[in-house]
């Protein structure tokens, strides 16, 4: 047998992942027809957007769905016809911590993962190379397999790979163009062997061959794990870090530079934050510990599990800071709160610190005023009816007003609080913000964003994340 050419590329999922992963490998192999199948009608209708409002914002995304849809890449909820063309599958659904039964709060709903491979078993009528490419836990692939070997038709036959990705939200197309690497597990069998060599000819079309790595399925589903962990980690250690320059007087951002200056650690995913969110640290992280508890291993778990309480500590910590700040107690003061989706340059708001902090900030009977430049408000509502599902939304409401512009947020308000790093918050007329204020007029600064010279010259009063205090 020889590696299979791949023509046909179907995938599973039209999300922060499948959308873009695929529509990039439409727009670099036109000789390969890609079909993007979900189940969600409104979410490929957004795909198939004659206005090109596409479900997920994400810079450079448009220009490439709009090169190649159309001509070679396609959205469609026909779930089935895709899995039938298809000669590669990639299953990219999403695989959330279970919420209830055996692991949860830990462990990773496999159910969609689960349809989707029956899915697929049910449907094919040829032989498929089928890669998992959401996030998943060690040894998931064997599972797949189970599933599909035990409900394929005669003369079908499946090769599972596992194809990782690594692309962050915000920067995902220059992630996906320019990938540090493409990793990709498979069996290490003849059979497996040239199904992966069928996916790397794919990604050959643009990627450097010595930046596609090919290892034994396993460590390629374990190494994603782990690059989400360390990364999740080294957040986590410089914002303990920051509570230490906030008691000391030490300035965290002279520390993290002199700190990343050692070429042994460097400089990248060094800043100092609110606290991390996204939709995966904190999942594939619990993901981690569970994996290592079913292990037998209870020392790795409560090493992991670390990395997350402390993120959850640096988000509690930081609205305490608000509140003793602003003289013990914020009841009936309004609070700006700049920024909801978890970092910038995404609509993304999964696991966002800003939730925790305005959950906070209404469990003290503050009034908030918030603004976000690109999430929608239902999202924001849900999102917060999530966090207090104590309060009913018309309370919510009442204690949260979304604005349209920073601003608008920022007007009669005691304090500032900014959450997302958004670059437009850096420009804001602090000047005129400074005027609408409630005085003394306080900025806190999550995200280390803000020029403190310059706002403390205009009047304001700055806190910032791994800075002492005034
Ligand atoms: N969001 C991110 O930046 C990254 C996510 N990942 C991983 O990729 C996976 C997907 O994540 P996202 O794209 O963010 O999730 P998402 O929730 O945005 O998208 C998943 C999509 O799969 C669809 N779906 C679920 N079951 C289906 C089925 N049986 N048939 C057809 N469609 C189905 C859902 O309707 C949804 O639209 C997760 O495992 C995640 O951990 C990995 C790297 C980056
Ligand atoms: O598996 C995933 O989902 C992805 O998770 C992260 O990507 P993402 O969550 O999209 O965004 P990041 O840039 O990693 O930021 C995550 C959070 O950490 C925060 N962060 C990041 C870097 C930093 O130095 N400090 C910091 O607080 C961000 O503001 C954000 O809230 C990883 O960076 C990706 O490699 C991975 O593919």
């Amino acid at each position: 047998m020889s590696p299979v050419k791949v023509q046909k590329i179907v995938c599973i999922g039209a999300g922060y992942v499948g959308g873009p992963t695929c529509a990039v490998i439409a727009q670099k192999c036109p000789d390969i027809v890609v079909t993007i199948v979900d189940l969600n009608e409104a979410r490929i209708n957004a795909w198939n957007d004659e206005e090109y409002r596409l479900p997920i914002y994400e810079p450079g995304l448009v220009d490439v769905v709009r090169s190649c849809r159309g001509k070679n890449l396609f959205f469609s909820t026909d779930v089935d016809k895709g899995i039938q063309e298809a000669d590669l599958i990639f299953v990219s659904v999403n695989t959330p911590t279970k919420k209830s039964g055996v692991g949860a709060g830990f462990a990773a709903d496999l159910n969609y993962v689960e349809l989707a491979t029956r899915r697929i078993a049910a449907v094919a009528t040829s032989n498929k190379i089928v890669v998992e490419k959401s996030t998943v836990p060690c040894r998931t692939a064997e599972s797949m397999r189970t599933i599909l070997e035990a409900n394929a038709k005669p003369n079908c036959r499946f090769d599972i790979l596992s194809n990782p990705e690594f692309l962050a939200e915000g920067t995902a197309i220059n992630d996906l163009h320019k990938p540090d690497r493409v990793l990709i597990g498979s069996l290490q069998s003849a059979e497996g062997l040239d199904a992966c060599q069928a996916l790397s000819s794919v990604y050959a079309h643009w990627v450097p061959r010595e930046r596609i790595l090919t290892v034994g399925l396993w460590s390629s589903e374990l190494s994603k794990l782990a690059a989400n962990a360390m990364l999740a980690q080294r957040i986590s250690s410089i914002n303990a870090l920051s509570a230490i320059c906030e008691a000391t007087g030490a300035n965290i951002d002279e520390v993290a530079n002199a700190v990343g200056y050692d070429s042994r650690i460097g400089p990248k995913f060094l800043k100092a934050s609110v606290g991390f969110g996204g939709s995966c640290f904190q999942k594939d992280i619990l993901n981690l510990v569970y994996l290592s508890e079913s292990l037998h291993l209870p020392e790795i778990a409560t090493y992991w599990r670390q990395v997350v309480e402390m993120n959850e500590h640096q988000k509690s910590r930081f609205a305490k800071r608000v509140v003793d700040t602003l003289f013990n107690t914020i009841t009936n003061k309004r609070i700006t709160v700049l920024g909801f989706a978890f970092k910038a340059d995404t609509g993304d708001t999964r696991e966002s610190a800003a939730i925790t902090l305005i959950r906070d900030f209404m469990k003290e009977k503050a009034n908030i005023s918030l603004y976000d430049p690109q999430v929608e408000e239902a999202q924001i509502w849900q999102d917060l009816a999530e966090a207090s599902p104590n309060l009913s939304l018309e309370n919510i409401k009442k204690q949260v007003k979304i604005c349209s512009s920073s601003l608008e947020a920022c007007k009669d308000a005691e304090a500032v609080v900014i959450a997302t790093e958004w670059k437009e918050f850096k420009e804001i007329d602090w000047e005129t913000v400074y005027q609408g204020m409630n005085k003394p007029a306080f900025v806190f600064d999550g995200r280390l964003l803000v020029d403190e010279d310059k706002l403390t010259k205009i009047g304001f009063k700055v806190i910032t994340i791994g800075r002492g205090s005034l």
